[in-house]
């Protein structure tokens, strides 16, 4: 179970998330909903300590994320927005830098590898730089990474950019049996239809606050099944959110003074 219990970040100018809170169950499929600058990517970062709340408690199975907390992070696999990291690794020294992170035995890794290689097709592609790859090649040597621990916990930024409708059509059926296993998959989208086919539970943003948290099946039923996507834009209704998240001119004011 992971739980965000009001969960406040704040960048100089912008605050992203404020007074987030929400949970997650073991088990779920959770959709992270909203537009651009909603808040997605920093909740996600939150949750993988790449950055700090301001303020508010993140916690899994009742214990603090702290960031020296090494045991929780261990639990957690994460495929950022961006495959393009790593550039000048092949793709095996990649994986083998995650073996060692998560201190995976050498046999157990190999056979995964094997496995996820033939499954996404990058067969004879091992010794390559990941520089040399495609986009969507560089997300699956990414999504292969994070499959490498079995993670209690896998959690993507956009994980369906640049990927082929093979590679999307076999991504979901991971996500689908990772999460029938019990554990807990996360993953952000602007696309509903993603969300609708996967999701157990779905939290919409808007300017880093919660707009929905539940169901799918409630939220259609909340409004009399209108169409998903009449929903989701009257809900979150198409304003400039770096404009919105904006602090008040008072707080600028406040903090140029100082
Ligand atoms: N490092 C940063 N410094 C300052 N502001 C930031 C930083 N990162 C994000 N923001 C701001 O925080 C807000 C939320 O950004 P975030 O990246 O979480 O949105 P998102 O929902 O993931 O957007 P997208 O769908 O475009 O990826 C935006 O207004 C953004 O400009």
């Amino acid at each position: 179970m992971i739980t965000f219990d009001h969960v406040t970040k704040e960048y100089e100018t912008t605050v992203a998330l404020n007074n987030v809170s929400f949970e997650i169950a073991d088990g779920e499929v959770f959709g992270l909903i909203g537009h651009n600058g909603a808040g997605k990517s920093t909740t996600i970062k939150s949750l993988v300590s790449v950055i700090e709340p301001t303020s508010g408690t993140i916690t899994i199975d009742g214990k603090p994320l702290s960031v020296n907390d090494l045991e929780l992070k261990s639990k957690i696999a994460y495929v950022p927005d961006s495959p393009d990291l790593f550039l000048n690794l092949s793709a095996g020294e990649y994986w083998d830098l995650i073996r060692a992170a998560y201190n995976i035995p050498n046999d157990e890794a190999e056979a995964k590898i094997q496995e996820l290689m033939a499954f996404y097709q990058l067969e004879g592609k091992r010794n390559h730089l990941i520089q040399s790859f495609s986009h969507g090649m560089r997300q699956k040597v990414l999504l292969i990474g994070a499959l490498l621990s079995h993670p209690k916990i896998w959690v993507m930024d956009e994980p369906m950019t640049g990927l082929d409708p093979q590679a999307i059509f076999d991504l979901k059926q991971q996500i689908k049996q990772h999460a029938a296993a019990g554990n807990i998959v996360i993953f952000s989208s602007h696309d509903l239809n993603t969300a609708q086919e996967l999701c157990d539970h779905i939290v919409i943003l808007k300017h880093g606050e919660i707009s929905y948290d539940g169901t799918l099946k409630d939220l259609r039923a909340q409004h009399q099944n209108a169409s998903l996507e009449d929903i989701y834009l009257n809900m979150v209704k198409c304003v400039d959110d770096s404009i919105t998240n904006e602090k008040s001119n008072k707080d600028n004011e406040v903090g140029e003074e100082s």
